[in-house]
């Protein structure tokens, strides 16, 4: 069994419940409420800005010209075409792309990303594909999963979404990771492995609460928010 195969067989439930998750399949289903979208999508856009980050933690730490190739293809990839379909459903929504980069980060944004970029920051490039893998692993699953509900392809407002993420482009990008992860794991010791399936259970949990924010909007408590600050 290739490594990555064990990665998820050895967390299978909690894999399976992103895919399961009310939000995700009311995506498919095309019977998310818009607002709940509206909120995931602004976080989306912050969490991808610190995501693209993640991956150049990975170009700085590789060792050879091939696989900084294949991590800059995906920083681009992050930031000129994921990006692109938040700035088109913001523009949707009637939000600018600047009101959605100065948005506030959400409390699982925060943890998430800053979970991701400090594992980065502090392991070796193995770690960081580790960081970075269920993110793109989970969305072409999902993606796949997604397209083959009736409709969900040509739905009004999450059709856009759905071919993004089950499109063939995106399918050689995630694929692409999930190899580097393999080569990558055939050096690594016994220790390093074990701190490579920490990371990618945690970011697989990590899946979900963003997931769970989306269905929840939730943000800061009102008490807690920006606007509360006096400037004295
Ligand atoms: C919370 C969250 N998790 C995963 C993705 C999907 N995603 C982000 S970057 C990337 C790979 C290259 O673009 C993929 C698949 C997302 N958008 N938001």
């Amino acid at each position: 069994m290739k490594f990555s195969e064990q990665l998820i067989e050895e967390i299978r439930p909690i894999w399976r419940a992103n895919h399961a998750h009310p939000f995700v399949q009311g995506i498919g289903h095309g019977t998310l409420e818009p607002e709940k979208f509206r909120h995931y999508m602004i976080q989306d856009y912050l969490y991808l800005i610190q995501y693209a980050k993640v991956f150049a933690i990975g170009i700085q730490k590789a060792r050879d010209l091939d696989v900084m190739t294949r991590l800059s293809a995906s920083v681009h990839h992050t930031l000129s075409i994921e990006m692109a379909l938040h700035r088109k459903y913001a523009e949707r929504f009637g939000i600018s792309e600047q009101e959605m980069r100065e948005a506030k980060e959400a409390p699982t944004t925060i943890a998430y990303t800053r979970y991701m970029l400090s594992e980065a920051q502090n392991g070796s490039l193995a770690h960081v594909i580790a960081a970075i893998l269920p993110c793109a692993w989970s969305y072409l699953e999902i993606g796949r999963e997604l397209a083959q509900i009736p409709g969900a392809v040509d739905h009004p407002l999450y059709g856009d979404w759905v071919r993004m993420y089950s499109e063939p482009a995106f399918e050689h990008s995630a694929q692409d990771m999930i190899d580097l992860m393999d080569e990558l794991a055939a050096d690594l010791t016994g220790d390093e492995l074990a701190h490579v399936k920490e990371i990618f259970l945690q970011t697989t949990r990590f899946e979900y609460l963003f997931w769970e924010m989306g269905n929840t909007i939730s943000h800061w408590p009102q008490e807690l928010q920006a606007d509360k600050i006096s400037s004295i």
